[in-house]
């Protein structure tokens, strides 16, 4: 039997209530990053990371017709209230064919360096038109300093904030096909979250959520047993 893994224990949940900044106050720091102040921009410069178009349409569809059928057997996942993720299905998947592989592998290696341990699993996570991620920060026990994910079928937008202080926040325009990789700072000091079809705007500027895909490759913490590191 297909064993289907839950990755929700990966995430623990920073709710906040004070995440209203508005995007006026944006600077912007790039065509795809804005933040409540230029330097949050210079703070993060090297832990964020977003590359549109990294994927050809031909690549999302490549992905995408691999990922349907096993994702068309879940059901989406609405109304816990406390999880961090609302309308979403996800899996976590071993075996990929050629094309894909070699689609991942391109996700590998502009995300780590050579000989970095990586999950060999990668999460693949299907979230509905009205599904939205909330603030929280990946768990530290099961991955490591990096976060590289691929945007399929809906831009979106990403918003960091800063666990210190909430008015620190950022941005991140993730434009349908490209990848963004979120490490160090950005990874272990801001929250992130995929903001909901209703609250989605870019320096001001409406970004329509449709049903979503990421496809998400990660790092073993340092801390890993080494026994349980599986190379990909
Ligand atoms: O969908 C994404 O790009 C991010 C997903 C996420 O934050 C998570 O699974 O922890
Ligand atoms: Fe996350
Ligand atoms: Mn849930």
């Amino acid at each position: 039997m297909a064993r289907v893994f839950r990755a929700l224990w990966w995430r623990s949940l920073r709710l906040s209530s004070s995440q209203f900044a508005t995007e006026t106050q944006a600077a912007r720091g790039g065509s795809w990053l804005a933040a409540a102040a230029p330097v949050l921009a210079q703070r993060l410069a090297g832990d964020v990371e977003v590359r549109p178009g990294f994927l050809s349409r031909q690549e999302e569809e490549t992905l995408c017709r691999e990922l349907e059928p096993g994702l068309r057997r879940l059901r989406y996942e609405r109304q816990h209230w406390d999880g961090a993720i609302h309308g979403f299905r996800e899996t976590e998947k071993l075996r990929w064919t050629k094309e894909s592989s070699e689609i991942l592998q391109r996700v590998r290696d502009a995300a780590f360096p050579p000989g970095v341990p990586q999950l060999s699993l990668v999460h693949v996570l299907d979230l509905e038109k009205s599904g939205y991620i909330k603030p929280h920060i990946d768990s530290i026990k099961f991955c490591g300093s990096t976060i590289a994910g691929l945007c399929l079928l809906s831009s979106s937008v990403m918003r960091l904030v800063s666990e210190e202080n909430q008015e620190d926040w950022v941005d991140l325009l993730l434009e349908r096909r490209c990848l963004y990789i979120l490490r160090g700072r950005a990874r272990y000091e801001f929250t992130h979250q995929i903001l909901r079809d209703e609250d989605s705007f870019f320096n001001g500027q409406q970004v329509s959520r449709d049903r979503r895909i990421s496809v998400i490759c990660r790092n073993l913490p340092d801390s890993a047993d080494p026994a349980q590191r599986s190379l990909p």
